[in-house]
């Protein structure tokens, strides 16, 4: 008789178990946050070479004219968080970008402006990007960075670094000077993307889309955190 019991326990532990993993992923899962940064500027300033080096340490052995908008992520960690960048690569020129201008717009939670520091036309565009932003009515308050680009070409620089920082005074924005090609100039990369995620880190939540694991025991149902209070979480598994 005591066989049978002790199966049925065994079976039991391993159901608690189960649920117990079960909850830990979902718990995982609806404390993800996902942030979306625009990276906007002329053609040619650099844009996906900054967030290829970003998402894939290295800078891309080619690249073409973005076609509306290419998308990176890489999760980085704030203070024991997991939080995850998404980085929204637009097209520079302007026959590139007319269809998917309203979607770059939508829900950003950051914006940085590129310029090329060789290219003095393409530091003058800069506040018609920030009217841009304006016009499409972003917040005011999301964190923006301004970053000059291709600072490894040391001799054909156009622009100094005090036009730039005056510039970016003047709109409350902090200045990065980088390189997406030169390695060492390359740690201002992931300075200039992990200072946008320590300020978007106390910035209000943004849960990703809700996915239910897959492998819970058959009596676990799943109702999506979401929509829940905090207050009710707890009562969120029956
Ligand atoms: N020297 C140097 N060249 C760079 C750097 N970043 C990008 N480039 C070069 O600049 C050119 C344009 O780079 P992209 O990243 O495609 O520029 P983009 O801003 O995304 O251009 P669009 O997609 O047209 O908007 C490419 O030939 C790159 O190799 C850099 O830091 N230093």
């Amino acid at each position: 008789m005591m066989e049978p019991l002790s199966n049925s326990k065994a079976v039991d532990n391993t159901h608690e178990e189960q649920f117990e993993s079960s909850v830990t992923v979902i718990e995982k899962q609806a404390q993800k946050r996902i942030f979306k940064i625009i990276v906007i500027g002329d053609s040619n300033v650099g844009k996906t070479c900054l967030t290829y080096r970003f998402c894939c340490g290295k800078f891309p052995d080619k690249t073409e004219a973005t076609i509306g908008v290419d998308f990176r992520e890489r999760m980085v960690e704030v203070d024991k968080e997991q939080i995850k960048l998404q980085l929204w690569d637009t097209a520079g020129q302007e026959r590139f970008r007319k269809s998917m201008v309203q979607h770059y717009y939508r829900n950003v939670h950051a914006v940085v402006f590129v310029y090329d520091v060789t290219k003095m036309s393409s530091f003058e565009s800069m506040p018609s990007w920030i009217e841009e932003c304006d016009r499409h009515n972003l917040n005011q308050e999301i964190p923006r960075i301004l970053v000059g680009n291709k600072c490894d070409m040391t001799a054909k620089v156009a622009i100094n670094t005090n036009l730039a920082q005056k510039f970016a005074d003047s709109h409350s924005m902090p200045l990065f000077e980088t390189s997406a090609k030169d390695d060492e100039k390359a740690n201002h990369v992931e300075a200039i993307f992990m200072t946008l995620a320590h300020k978007l880190k106390n910035s209000k939540p943004m849960m990703t889309p809700f996915i239910a694991p897959t492998n819970l025991p058959s009596n676990v149902q799943v109702i999506s955190l979401q929509d829940k209070k905090a207050s009710e979480k707890d009562q969120c598994f029956c």
